[in-house]
């Protein structure tokens, strides 16, 4: 393979080999519906809704181990959280690194030792996420490049526009034509405009250039896209995941004319770039969640054993650790189905209280939700939720 020679990607091909069958399809719709809902109608829906999942994907076999101990805490807790799996296969890099595994599934260019096969990366990418869609999880995952998009779009249930591409025109008229829910990640610089003007800019028809079933360059007016949230991932200026910030926000979508649909990263800036530190930004919006505070949605890194690992200089045959992240750090199974039970016990407190708010007249109702202390009667912030993780 001479990869200064341009080499075609499998095109339809890819979609034609790897077809979605009628149980994946039923269920991508499934999660697409159910995220709308929750956008729409908060309160009648009442769940939270979790991102979670590796960093990246690298390695099938743990990346289906880990959606099945998914589907077994969906089942525990799907009354209070509806869990959507990170299936993350690009990765935008600060600089340099391993661009995921659709670029490189060998990590040939990471070590040197050989040229990255794409057509590979793009072919286990979509078999990866079909096989967890059969399963009944939601997948999710980041839209990097608009022209590998056309490759798994059928299977994603949310996408999500990173940090560093949520001022990208290009990336807002890729969402504005996506079938599915679009969260928009703040600034690098923790600022949250650039995602509320994300969010009006992909609610707008647009022309969007990409590539036809045949893979031709084409392009085509969009419908503008109304399912759009943000995600609060803190920046270069600190966290943002505090009761404060949290409402701060909100206040910023309303005068903006959004629905306060906010979804709260545990890691990247508000972890500080460290795993073990999503615990307690876990516990944190699990206290402002049992308060009633606007938050709709987390995001969490998890895998199967905590931590991370570089690739071996030789190669991932000679020693990669089993279900342990290769980009940032995660949070290990056993800590995430304690923050699952702890996230899953304030989403029971919040339907609890909106229960309260349905048991008196509309007119009291609306003042009393105005105003969150007329329920909660204390400030999210000194509300101390009993939390199995660090609180
Ligand atoms: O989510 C993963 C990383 O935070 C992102 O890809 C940036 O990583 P880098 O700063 O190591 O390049
Ligand atoms: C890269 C990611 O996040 P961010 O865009 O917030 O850095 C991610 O969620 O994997």
């Amino acid at each position: 393979m001479n990869l200064h020679e341009p080499l075609l990607l499998p095109s339809s091909g890819a979609k034609l080999a790897l077809p979605l069958d009628e149980t994946a399809q039923q269920n991508v719709r499934w999660g697409r519906d159910a995220v709308r809902n929750l956008l729409t109608q908060p309160r009648s829906d009442g769940r939270l809704l979790v991102v979670i999942g590796p960093c990246s994907i690298h390695d099938p076999d743990a990346a289906l181990d880990y959606a099945s101990r998914l589907v077994e805490a969906t089942k525990q807790h799907h009354r209070e959280l509806l869990i959507v799996m990170r299936v993350y296969v690009e990765k935008p890099r600060s600089t340099v690194g391993w661009k995921g595994l659709i670029h490189d599934p060998d990590y040939a260019q990471t070590l040197g030792h050989s040229d990255p096969d794409l057509n590979k990366g793009v072919l286990i990418s979509r078999q990866i996420m079909l096989d967890i869609a059969k399963k009944g999880l939601p997948v999710a995952t980041e839209l990097l490049n608009p022209l590998l998009v056309h490759f798994f779009q059928d299977i994603v249930s949310v996408g999500v526009v990173g940090a560093r591409t949520t001022e990208s025109q290009t990336h807002r008229e890729m969402s504005s034509d996506m079938p599915m829910p679009m969260g928009f990640k703040n600034g690098m610089d923790g600022g949250l405009q650039v995602a509320i003007d994300a969010m009006t800019a992909s609610s707008r028809p647009h022309t969007v250039v990409g590539v036809d079933d045949e893979g031709r360059l084409a392009y085509h007016l969009s419908h503008g896209n109304p399912d759009t949230f943000v995600i609060l991932r803190g920046g270069s200026n600190g966290p943002n995941f505090g009761p404060e910030q949290v409402q701060q926000a909100a206040q910023e979508l309303v005068r903006a004319g959004k629905k306060p649909a906010i979804v709260v990263d545990c890691s990247h800036g508000n972890s500080m770039k460290d795993y073990r530190n999503q615990g307690s930004v876990a516990a944190c919006l699990a206290n402002q969640i049992a308060a009633g505070g606007p938050i709709m949605g987390v995001m969490l890194e998890s895998n199967i054993n905590e931590g991370r690992q570089d690739v071996p200089n030789k190669g991932a045959e000679a020693g990669l650790k089993y279900g342990v992240s290769i980009t940032d750090g995660c949070v290990g199974w056993h800590e995430t189905e304690l923050i699952l039970d702890c996230l899953a016990a304030a989403v029971r407190e919040r339907q609890a209280r909106s229960a309260v708010v349905e048991s008196i007249p509309d007119t009291i109702a609306a003042e009393a939700l105005e105003d969150e202390k007329h329920l909660v009667g204390v400030p999210a912030s000194n509300i101390t939720f009993a939390c199995p993780v660090r609180c």
